[in-house]
């Protein structure tokens, strides 16, 4: 593959390369820090504009999603995107010929084709956890709000029409909680229900530790069977799809709830709207759909609407100023570091490897980072070009089909940075080198 990474400022001079703001480590530069280009979308946290800012690069922002046709003219001059639901295919992936790394400013990441980014040498971030405490309470508050059908009675109330009622409105204490998918988000849920004084039991397909006084249970069956209400909380993936089909709402108790915040694909939405309009179901809260509009405004369509106490929510699960701004920081700073540092710490689709600093003292060594085919013989390679050279230390580890290496190399004369970089690149195996000063 050619590789375009390394912008026309490479190679720069000793002088202008070497940073030494930090007193104790040097701060490594991809090459000049501004020639990085950035392009964010679907308004990203400001916070992560200050840090990418801040890190010297060009920042492209923008508030809404791109059409396909501009997504693809913008990503071919770009070094990272920062995105939250755009879809980021193989065929949007193959126009990008400078890209470094994607942020996904989220959790999920089904949004990016990893395989194929990571093929091309392109390092994936998200936040794992940053939003996990916002879909939880969310949760906690749907599940009070359709146990006294509390949508309804809000409509009604704005609709000019009093309807006091209490029949089929219930108290949630003493009642179950069942968890499909008990991580990050499955177990914060879990320690929240239990507090409110619930039962809580759940099924994930790892043996995980139950938190408090929930209890795993061993099949999804036996969820649906037990719980008074079942909130989602698994990935999407292809084991996961419709796994909330007619077979399993019909195994829910009669009179039950369906809550599902994780992925719109997880629930077959016109299974769940005809167990609502039966009545087997006693109501749901929905915040994701199969197809979601890229844009706020009019014009959602599903067949859950006007479904009885169905509340639906337009995907605001991971919605709030604190999650936001804690995912800002965390995927601005993933990127920094990679295009900086060449840290892949937190990669979902890459080995995650990382070099301790180098010593502001220390001017002369560069950083080699390499990613490659991950086939016998490429480590080889590459360490028969720095044989010569003093290497003061090095990692590589491998992902699937993809392996990434990093060097930290002494050089003599600036010279020899151009030489190690291009032949290195012209390993075959090669995906993407850089190196760093
Ligand atoms: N509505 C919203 O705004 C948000 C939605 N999400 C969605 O929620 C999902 C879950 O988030 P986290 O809890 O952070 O993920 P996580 O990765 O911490 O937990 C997911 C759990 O599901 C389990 N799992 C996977 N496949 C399964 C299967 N077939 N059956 C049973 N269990 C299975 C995994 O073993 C894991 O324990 C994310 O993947 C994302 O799609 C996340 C954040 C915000
Ligand atoms: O974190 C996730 O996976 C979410 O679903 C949240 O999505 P958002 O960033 O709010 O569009």
């Amino acid at each position: 593959m050619v590789d375009t990474a390394q912008p026309e400022s490479f190679p720069i001079s000793r002088r202008d390369s070497f940073n030494t703001r930090d007193t104790r480590t040097r701060n490594l530069k991809p090459f000049h820090s501004g020639d990085i280009k950035i392009l964010l979308l679907e308004n990203v946290s400001a916070k992560a504009v200050d840090i990418l800012k801040k890190a010297g690069y060009q920042v492209e922002f923008h508030t809404k999603a791109l059409d396909n046709a501009t997504l693809i003219e913008k990503i071919k001059d770009v070094h990272a995107v920062g995105l939250s639901k755009t879809k980021l295919t193989e065929e949007v992936l193959s126009h990008a010929n400078k890209l470094l790394t994607i942020g996904c400013f989220c959790i999920g990441t089904n949004q990016v084709d990893l395989s194929y980014a990571a093929s091309r040498g392109i390092c994936v971030f998200n936040s794992p956890f940053s939003n996990s405490r916002s879909v939880a309470e969310l949760v906690i508050a749907e599940i009070i709000l359709l146990a006294r059908q509390l949508g309804d009675r809000s409509r009604e109330m704005h609709e000019g029409v009093w309807n006091k009622v209490s029949k089929a409105c219930y108290e949630i204490r003493g009642k179950t909680l069942g968890i499909i998918g008990y991580g990050h988000i499955g177990t914060q849920l879990g320690v929240l229900a239990e507090a409110l004084g619930m039962h809580v039991v759940w099924y994930d397909i790892l043996p995980v530790m139950p938190i408090g006084m929930s209890r795993a249970a061993n099949s999804l069956e036996e969820v649906l069977a037990e719980a008074d209400f079942v909130s989602c909380h698994v990935p999407e993936t292809p084991e996961t799809k419709d796994m909330i089909g007619a077979r399993e709402l019909a195994l829910m108790k009669p009179n039950s709830y369906l809550i599902n915040a994780s992925r719109g694909t997880v629930v077959d939405i016109d299974a769940l709207a005809a167990a609502l309009n039966s009545g087997h179901l006693a109501g749901a809260a929905v915040d994701v759909y199969p197809t979601e509009p890229l844009a706020n405004g009019p014009g959602f369509e599903s067949p859950l609407r006007n479904c009885p106490n169905t509340l639906l929510t337009p995907h605001i699960g991971g919605s709030t100023e604190e999650a936001q701004r804690m995912i800002g920081v965390e995927v601005a700073t993933s990127i920094v570091k990679y295009i900086d540092s060449g840290a892949s710490v937190n990669a979902v689709n890459f080995a995650e490897c990382d070099l301790r600093a180098i010593p502001s003292t220390d001017l002369t060594t560069v950083r080699i980072v390499n990613v490659h085919q991950n086939v016998p013989g490429v480590l080889r390679q590459i360490n028969n070009i720095l044989a010569d050279y003093n290497v003061n230390k090095q990692i590589s580890d491998s992902k699937g089909d993809v392996a990434y290496f990093m060097a930290d190399v002494a050089v003599n004369d600036p010279k020899e940075i151009s030489t190690i970089y291009e032949q290195v690149t012209a390993i075959q195996e090669n995906i993407i080198t850089r190196v760093l000063f």
